[in-house]
């Protein structure tokens, strides 16, 4: 029987279990991750002090379903490099979404959007409103600089015309509120291992 394909990209905590689970199952901490595909997952029998865990054991993990693909990572050292091997990778012809993308919108504010408004936006293809980030980046590339953007979904757009629900400010700052740990928490990893 072929596994579940999972359709939608994982939640945060659900990467996290995947994550914790992993670095207690290994002590090797790669610097470079290599995807071996068909007929090259011998790359991976070269890895010295190898711990192979298979996909199948790990949780929230995808499963490989293609004839040739082991389905297993192998953490160990590579020219004396930590690192990990995917021996089997996702194919979007398995049914695995290449990338969870999302297309934000900018609009000027301050006011929120109606009713009206979202469904246009969301026949129109938007998964988010905003109303800064996407001005500050595109100052910022006017001025030269790069740039690395995080947008943390607040809140839902009110689609239904009987709904009692309205997006509030209070609300923003509600799920700002809670999340502040883990954006503080994101940003300062990102800050520490930036070049
Ligand atoms: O205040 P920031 O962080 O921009 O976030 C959002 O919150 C406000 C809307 O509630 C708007 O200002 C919007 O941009
Ligand atoms: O619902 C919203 N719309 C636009 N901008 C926003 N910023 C936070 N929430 C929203």
């Amino acid at each position: 029987m072929l596994p579940t394909i999972p359709t939608e990209s994982n939640s945060y905590e659900e990467c996290k279990i995947t994550s914790d689970w992993l670095k207690a199952h290994t002590d090797v901490r790669p610097v470079l991750a290599i995807v071996c595909g068909s007929g090259l997952g011998g790359l991976a029998k070269t890895i010295k002090d190898p711990v192979i865990l298979k996909y199948q054991d790990i949780p929230n993990f995808p499963q490989s379903t293609v004839h040739g693909h082991a389905g297993q990572l192998v953490f160990g050292t590579l020219q004396g490099k930590q690192c990990v091997c995917m021996q089997g990778r996702f194919h979007l012809y398995e049914g695995y979404p290449v990338q969870k993308e999302g297309v934000y919108v900018v609009l000027g504010g301050p006011s929120f959007e109606t009713i009206a408004e979202c469904r246009m936006l969301h026949s129109m293809g938007a998964d988010a409103v905003g109303m800064s980030t996407g001005h500050e980046v595109i100052v910022a590339r006017h001025c030269g600089m790069r740039c690395f953007a995080l947008s943390l979904i607040s809140n839902q757009s009110v689609m239904d015309y009987t709904s009692k629900e309205k997006a509030n400010h209070e609300e923003v700052l509600e799920t700002g509120k809670e999340r502040a740990a883990q954006m503080e928490q994101l940003v300062s990893t990102i800050v520490a291992r930036m070049e």
